[in-house]
């Protein structure tokens, strides 16, 4: 097991800040529903007593970070005083710990803003391990033998798609080739496709110019905002289909916009256009709801894609045996951190489903891309119909930020899980008090905090 030493590894902070950027300024992010994105965060910093520290955090959309940082510092005590190497060394045990408190499981459980919060302390807990060990989690990941990797994950709940033993069979069955694929991904990196030429508030003109931009860059997958307005979403997805021709891939994402049956007929008039699937059309939580969509839109050869707001490993589960995604989107800012992240991925190489990550928000493409790295190294073994998203925004304020270059992610190599802020940028923008947001508020762009949104202060 590569666990460290437990010399001076001993947690002695928690310290969490409520992040947020001002992108609802220029409608970066929007969609659908979410349509005045402030991309923000709960960004955790987790230090030992020799000064080792981990950096982890989990995306919001700007108001109600603060409810998750309150749930973060609550979650404190579960920590502190804890060896961070008793941590690892039984980590599923942990999970358990933090996910389950006997009486703050009442306010999840393993669901909504207490699995938000578990997440940001569990992804620092990662970043720290692999920063331990001097490399980039997917390098820890993968140079894990099954058995240690599997130890991280509670298989609680699951055990009727997949056991431990069975996870570990798996895992040990794709060995072979290992190095060669470690190298391919070192040379070659890991397909991309952006969404960032459609979001819903983007006028026509720049919708059309990202369009040309991001073609010009490589890029051969783009994703489209829509489900507000039928007659929008066909002029503006008809503009992006001439604009990448017919040999590139359209896709489509609702943001839960739709009933069932509104999704369906809205899709079968979208089809024409040959979107390759269709993201979160209704309710996050309404599996059979998506099966239903799914099954009524295979005739058209459109798939239904969701994740970005999947509860918890069950309703994965459910999900993947229900026939109700194509298309895995596991976010990794969500569920409980790494941990549970790692059972949805084995789940859906059990059952046969494409997981290609959401990355759509602060931190979301450095983390995900370490996943589907270890996922084309250990776990699938194919980049066959798998992509990750890429959202071209706030990578600019990461210690190592993610590198994409002719439509591939190229290979992390800096230790951890890229997920540390630069000197500097919770001084700027930590909420309500860093300087742009004083600025701002000051100049009347946005309405000053309330009561509430002062855990900062
Ligand atoms: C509010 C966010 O930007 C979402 O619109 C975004 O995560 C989106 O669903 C995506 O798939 O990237
Ligand atoms: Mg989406």
């Amino acid at each position: 097991m590569p666990v460290p030493n437990r010399n001076g590894l001993e947690i002695v902070s928690i310290d969490v800040k409520d992040v947020r950027f001002p992108t609802s300024l220029g409608s970066h992010g929007s969609d659908a529903l979410h349509t005045d994105p402030n991309y923000s965060c709960a960004y955790v910093t987790t230090t030992t007593g020799n000064g080792k520290q981990g950096f982890g955090l989990t995306f919001t959309c700007g108001r109600g970070t603060e409810i998750i940082v309150l749930t973060i510092r609550s979650m404190k005590k579960f920590i502190i005083g804890k060896n961070a190497a008793d941590i690892f060394a039984d980590f599923a045990g942990f999970w358990r710990t933090i996910t389950n408190d006997s009486q703050m499981r009442w306010i999840g459980p393993e669901k909504g803003v207490a699995h938000l919060a578990a997440a940001a302390i569990l992804n620092s807990l990662w970043d720290l391990w692999a920063r331990l060990e001097n490399k980039p989690l997917w390098r820890l990941l993968v140079d894990m033998e099954p058995e240690e990797l599997v130890s991280t994950i509670d298989f609680r709940y699951i055990t009727d798609v997949i056991t431990k033993e069975e996870a570990i069979k798996l895992l040990k069955d794709k060995q072979a080739g290992k190095d060669e694929r470690v190298k391919y991904l070192m040379q070659h990196g890991y397909p991309a496709y952006t969404t960032q030429v459609g979001w819903l508030g983007y006028s026509d003109e720049l919708v059309q110019s990202l369009c040309d931009k991001y073609l010009k860059l490589g890029f051969k997958f783009f994703k489209v905002k829509v489900g507000v307005n039928f007659e929008d979403d066909y002029r503006r997805c008809s503009a992006v289909r001439k604009c990448i021709g017919p040999n590139n891939v359209l896709m489509v994402d609702a943001n839960q916009a739709w009933s069932v049956n509104e999704a369906i007929e809205w899709m079968k008039k979208l089809a024409p256009l040959k979107p390759m699937w269709i993201e979160e059309p209704t309710s996050p939580d309404d599996i059979l709801g998506h099966a239903a969509i799914s099954k009524a839109l295979a005739p058209y050869n459109i798939g239904v894609a969701t994740g970005e707001m999947c509860a918890n490993r069950v309703m994965f589960k459910q999900f993947l045996q229900s026939g109700g995604m194509q298309y895995c989107q596991i976010d990794s800012a969500r569920i409980g951190g790494v941990n549970e992240i790692l059972s949805v991925y084995l789940m859906a190489e059990k059952l046969k489903v494409k997981v290609c990550p959401h990355a759509g928000g602060v931190g979301l493409c450095e983390m995900v891309q370490h996943l589907q790295y270890w996922d084309f190294a250990s776990v699938s073994c194919t980049m066959q119909d798998r992509l990750i998203e890429y959202v071209d925004q706030q990578h600019e304020h990461f210690v190592d930020p993610c590198v994409v270059e002719n439509a591939k992610y190229l290979a992390p190599k800096q230790p951890g899980y890229s997920t540390e802020f630069l000197p500097g940028i919770l001084d700027r923008f930590a909420y309500p008090n860093g300087s742009e947001w004083r600025q701002m508020i000051k100049d009347g762009i946005f309405p000053p905090p309330d009561e509430a949104e002062l855990v900062n202060v």
